[in-house]
Formats: C-alpha cells, structure tokens, sequence
C-alpha cells in the first residue's frame, strides 16, 4: 500500500509517498511560495515516474478547517468535497488551495482520496475553551474557535510520549508548532483543551504575515479612521501583519534574526513580541492544566531557532524549569530524534522535534482504508 501526501500550507506545498507496510517515505519534495497548487499537483506524476513510485493506492490531503462535522479522517466523495467547500469562508487563506489541490487529484488518481483535517485533533476542547462570549444567533451560525495544527500537535504528543517513555495520558504538554504559521496548544493527559487559533487560523500567536490576537475593536477604527473596508483589513491582518508587518526584514524568522544581528531596532522587537506571545500561552496552559510537565518545539522556528527556545523558556524558571543553554544550542535535527534541552533536575522538560504531519496524514488514511475494506 503506497499512499501519496499532499500538504499545502500557507507558505509552502509539501508532498510525499510513503510504503506503508515499512513506513519508508519513498518520494519527497517541497516547493515554496506555491502560485498555484493546482499547477503544482499536476507536476506530480511525473516527478513519481521518475522517482520510480507512479503506482499510487490512495492519496491523502491534509485539509485545514473541517469545520464541526469532521472529527477524524473521512473519505472524500462529492458530497465531503461540498462540505469541505462550505468550511472554506473559515479559512480563507487555506482551504482553497487545499481544494484545488482535491480536485485535480481526482482527476489524476483514480484511488480513493482521504481528507485529514487539522482541525479535529482540537474537537475535545470543552465548551468554555471554544465557546466566544457573542451573541447566540451568531453562535448558531458556527462562529467558535475550531484551533488548527491538530495533525501536528497529535504527532508531538506522539512522539513526547514515546521518548519519554510514559503514556501521553501521564503528561501535560504545551506543544508550539512554530512555523510560518503558528499555534500553541494545551494537551492534558493526551486530550487537546485549548489552542490558541480559533474560528480561523488568524487568532492567536504572531505569524509569519498573520497578526495574531488583535483587538476586535480596531475594524471600525479602521473603517472610520483610514476608510478600509472590513475585507482590506482581514486581508491585511493575514497577509500584511505578523512578522512581515514588523520590520523591514519580512515574514521570514531567519531575515528578521539578520536584521536583529545588525542591531535593527525593529526587528528585535519583531523577535521579542514573538516570543512574549508564546510565554502568554504558555502561562496560561499550564494554569489551565493545573501543572506542566513537557513544552515541546516545532515547526520551522521551534525546530532550528535556538534563542527563540531559549528566550521563551527563561520565562517559566518560576514553575521549576530549569533550561540547560548548551544542550539547546547544540540541537541539530535531521531526523525523528526528539533531543531534550532541559537541564538535570529540570521539573519541566523541553523538547524539540520535526514534525511529521504527512506521515501522520498518511497513517490515518492508511488506518481508515483498512477499517473500510474489513
Ligand atoms: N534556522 C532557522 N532559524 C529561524 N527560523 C527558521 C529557521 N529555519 C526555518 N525557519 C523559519 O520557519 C518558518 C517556516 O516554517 P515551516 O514549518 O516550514 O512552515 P509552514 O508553515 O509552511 O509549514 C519560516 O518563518 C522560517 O523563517
Ligand atoms: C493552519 C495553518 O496556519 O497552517 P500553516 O502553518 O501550514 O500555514
Ligand atoms: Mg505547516
């Protein structure tokens, strides 16, 4: 059983075959700044042929809003495809890609095609975490928080799990899935309770163009003020905000540590907000979790940028972490190793790994067909 992954994120598509009988990743490539994913899925089966892998038995997509009716992996028909469409106004900046990227699958694989949402991981969040205090009526229409980065955060908890030697029903964790999109996420004894994107991908920690939390009160400022409509300014909290919006440097973390290292003002504060907003979530996890045992590091940023670890982690001495510098420092991942930088005695651990959300889309798709076919 071979399963092709398609992973289109915000700043990238990444896809991947997989064997999953050895779990051998048999193909893999990564394009960046994506025009067009439809374009970029149509590459694909030549790529495979070279690769040697064009026999594909399934294909699965990583699929960001499933909105409240998807809570696992689900195979997509037309009636799912519709559903997934409906989802779409939650996640603007995503789910059309994503679509995109279904539709011409279909039409180039004749197998069946998985959807993995990354926001079902989050359905076990209590009503007091996901509910917004606004009116009933726009309640009834959806308006909650969903979270997103499930299938990473899941793989986290995995992977802490399993290096630490203990069940994820032991620990509480904060994973931090800093990439160039981001979200913190609260997972207590192995169920997620809270995540710090919401309705949309938007809310939140600061990201590579997206604000983040912003106040709600500065959309009729705006329109009163500078005359924007409400679309200019969610347009220009996802796509002209976050890091990009800071400094000079853009959305990029390695340009903005660059300019921080040329003295940049700007760009230092880029760096410190970033990580102020990650310490705010992390404080207030570990309160909700009543305790904290394990903050774990992901995504483009948690995984290679050792001062960001560092500086974030300086803040929770006061909880007994106790953060060893050079075991940070020296992190170097090209692999699944999950390394540990906290220092002996530490009450808190910290670690850091890749995350591996295709092989987890392919897992769950793997697992759904053989349920299917039982
Ligand atoms: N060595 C590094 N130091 C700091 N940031 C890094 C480094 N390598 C990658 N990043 C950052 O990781 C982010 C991309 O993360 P990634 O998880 O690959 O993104 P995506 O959300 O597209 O999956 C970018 O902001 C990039 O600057
Ligand atoms: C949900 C989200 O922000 O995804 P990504 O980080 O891939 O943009
Ligand atoms: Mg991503």
């Amino acid at each position: 059983m071979r399963i092709l992954v398609i992973n289109a994120g915000s700043s990238s598509v990444k896809f991947s075959v997989f064997d999953m009988l050895t779990g051998e990743q048999r193909f893999k490539s990564e394009l960046e700044r994506v025009a067009d994913v439809a374009e970029a899925v149509a590459t694909i089966p030549g790529l495979l042929q070279e690769a040697g892998v064009a026999e594909i038995d399934a294909v699965g997509h990583r699929t960001v809003h499933g909105g409240e009716q998807f809570t696992e992996a689900t195979l997509i028909d037309d009636a799912v495809l519709k559903e997934i469409e409906a989802c779409t106004a939650l996640a603007p900046l995503h789910n059309p890609p994503i679509l995109a990227g279904i539709r011409i699958a279909r039409t180039t694989w004749d197998v069946p095609q998985i959807a993995v949402f990354d926001t079902a991981f989050h359905q076990t969040m209590p009503a007091h975490a996901y509910t917004y205090a606004v009116p009933r009526s726009w309640r009834e229409k959806g308006l909650r928080r969903y979270g997103f980065h499930g299938t990473s955060h899941q793989y986290v908890m995995e992977r802490v799990a399993e290096e630490l030697g203990k069940p994820a029903s032991d620990l509480r964790l904060i994973s931090c899935h800093l990439g160039n999109g981001a979200s913190v996420c609260a997972i207590d004894r192995g169920v997620s309770i809270d995540t710090s994107m919401g309705m949309t991908p938007l809310e939140g920690l600061v990201m590579g163009t997206r604000s983040g939390d912003v106040d709600p009160g500065i959309f009729h400022y705006l329109n009163r003020e500078l005359g924007l409509s409400v679309a200019e300014i969610e347009d220009a909290l996802y796509k002209d905000s976050g890091l990009a919006a800071l400094s000079a440097a853009g959305r990029d973390m390695r340009d903005v540590r660059k300019r921080a290292g040329e003295g940049d003002a700007d760009a230092r504060l880029a760096i410190e907000l970033y990580a102020y907003r990650v310490l705010k979530y992390i404080g207030a996890y570990a309160a909700a979790m009543n305790g904290l045992d394990v903050i774990a590091f992901t995504g483009g940023i948690g995984e290679n940028d050792a001062a960001m670890r560092a500086k974030i982690c300086s803040g929770f001495a006061f909880l007994g972490l106790a953060f060893d510098e050079t075991r940070n420092a020296a992190v170097k991942l090209d692999g699944f190793e999950a390394p540990q930088v906290q220092a002996e005695g530490s009450r808190i651990k910290v670690l850091v790994t890749q995350t591996r959300e295709q092989w987890m889309i392919a897992k769950q798709a793997h697992r759904l067909l053989q349920r299917h076919t039982m």
